[in-house]
């Protein structure tokens, strides 16, 4: 990403920093590329992904901002993260609407 999950320094690094932390995913490694131009290539290369930010889930590249938002979206973000053993806090959002 660039910058870091106290303080992205791009809206895309912040959308997926938000995206996250509304599933109640706050514990997670970040890497700012601004502090290290070979990580900036580098990751690109890796990846074969153009831009940043990017999201790995177990090691394994996912996309960047806008797919996590279509992940969020359409439901595969919560199903992503239960195959990791997390379990969404949108999940629990939606409970206590239901009882409301
Ligand atoms: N559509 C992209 C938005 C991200 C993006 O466009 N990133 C640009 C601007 S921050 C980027 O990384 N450019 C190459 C660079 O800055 O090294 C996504 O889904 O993640
Ligand atoms: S730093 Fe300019 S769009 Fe991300």
């Amino acid at each position: 990403m660039k910058g870091s999950p106290a303080q992205p320094l791009c809206g895309f690094s912040n959308a997926v920093v938000q995206i996250l932390r509304l599933h109640g995913v706050e514990d997670y490694r970040a890497h700012d590329v601004l502090q290290d131009p070979d990580l900036r290539q580098g990751i690109k290369d890796y990846s074969n992904w153009p831009t940043i930010p990017q999201v790995y889930l177990n090691g394994e590249f996912v996309g960047g901002c806008d797919i996590l938002l279509q992940m969020h979206q359409n439901g595969d973000l919560v199903e992503e993260l239960k195959k990791l053993g997390i379990r969404s806090a949108l999940l629990d959002a939606e409970k206590d609407q239901e009882k409301k």
